[in-house]
């Protein structure tokens, strides 16, 4: 099996103006550094909003933090006449090295599909923007079983005549919907079966030693109580952590799962 460095990802939503956003990622690079935390074993990323980036970046220059930042969504087209949206270009000027892409809210909201997905997926990579494609299914879905057919579809769209240079870079979150804000959190099981078939679908679309070099997060209710167990499972590489990444020593507890009994 390849060695795939853990990444833990606290993904803020529309939470934190840029002065909170300093404190938070201030306070999480002094209880990661009091805790002796190794970067290098565990990788930590935030995704700010945007309004935030510039404030986090120069946070994390000025005081060389071993942090990694990202946005939570990016245009598909460069430059031009798209009001309200952000280009990778931009993103890239402000030293981002993630971007979420079709999180289940930019689905729910925005009616992003798998066209749309993979034209984002393409704009990051276009900038040399590490993309953390988001997946998975809703409550119905689940209920009918299909929960892996419907998230490989979802891949499948994403990944759509990505090549394998890129493929081997991409980072994929699998969150059921209805374990995103709810409490209600996917046993360990549930979170390797899909991302099990995940890798097992990148295997079959790019060949078993680039799919094994691919990191799968689980996402959805992740907590210093559950992420443990969750990280154990032999598929799932990472979180993607919304609602605990908010508190700081919550959120390096997460990142320091190593430390928690499963
Ligand atoms: O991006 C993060 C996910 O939507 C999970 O959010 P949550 O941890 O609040 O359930």
């Amino acid at each position: 099996m390849a060695d795939r460095t853990p990444l833990i990802v606290g993904n803020w939503k529309m939470n934190q103006d840029h002065h909170q956003a300093t404190h938070l990622v201030q306070k999480l690079a002094w209880t990661l550094k009091d805790a002796k935390h190794d970067f290098d074993s565990v990788e930590v990323a935030v995704l700010p909003p945007f309004t935030d980036l510039r404030s986090v970046q120069t946070l994390v220059d000025a005081d060389k933090l071993d942090i990694r930042y990202g946005a939570q969504d990016v245009s598909a087209h460069e430059s031009g006449a798209y009001t309200g949206e952000i280009s990778p270009v931009m993103l890239a000027k402000l030293g981002v090295t993630y971007v979420a892409i079709g999180h289940s809210e930019r689905r729910a909201y925005h009616g992003e599909d798998e066209a749309v997905t993979n034209a984002k997926i393409r704009s990051a990579f276009g900038q040399g923007i590490v993309p953390i494609l988001c997946v998975g299914e809703g409550l119905d879905v689940r209920k009918a079983g299909n929960q892996v057919e419907h998230t490989l579809a979802q891949v499948d769209g994403a990944l759509d005549g990505l090549g394998a240079e890129q493929a081997a870079q991409i980072v994929i979150a699998y969150e059921p919907v209805w374990a995103i804000g709810t409490g209600e959190v996917a046993t360990p099981e549930d979170a390797q079966e899909v991302c099990g078939a995940i890798r097992a679908r990148l295997a079959e679309l790019y060949g078993a030693e680039l799919a094994d070099g691919v990191r799968v997060l689980y996402g959805g209710s992740v907590k210093s109580g559950n992420v443990a167990a969750i990280m154990a499972q032999p598929d799932v590489d990472g979180a993607l952590v919304g609602g605990a990444c908010l508190d700081a020593e919550e959120f390096a507890k997460i990142v320091r799962f190593d430390s928690l009994s499963a």
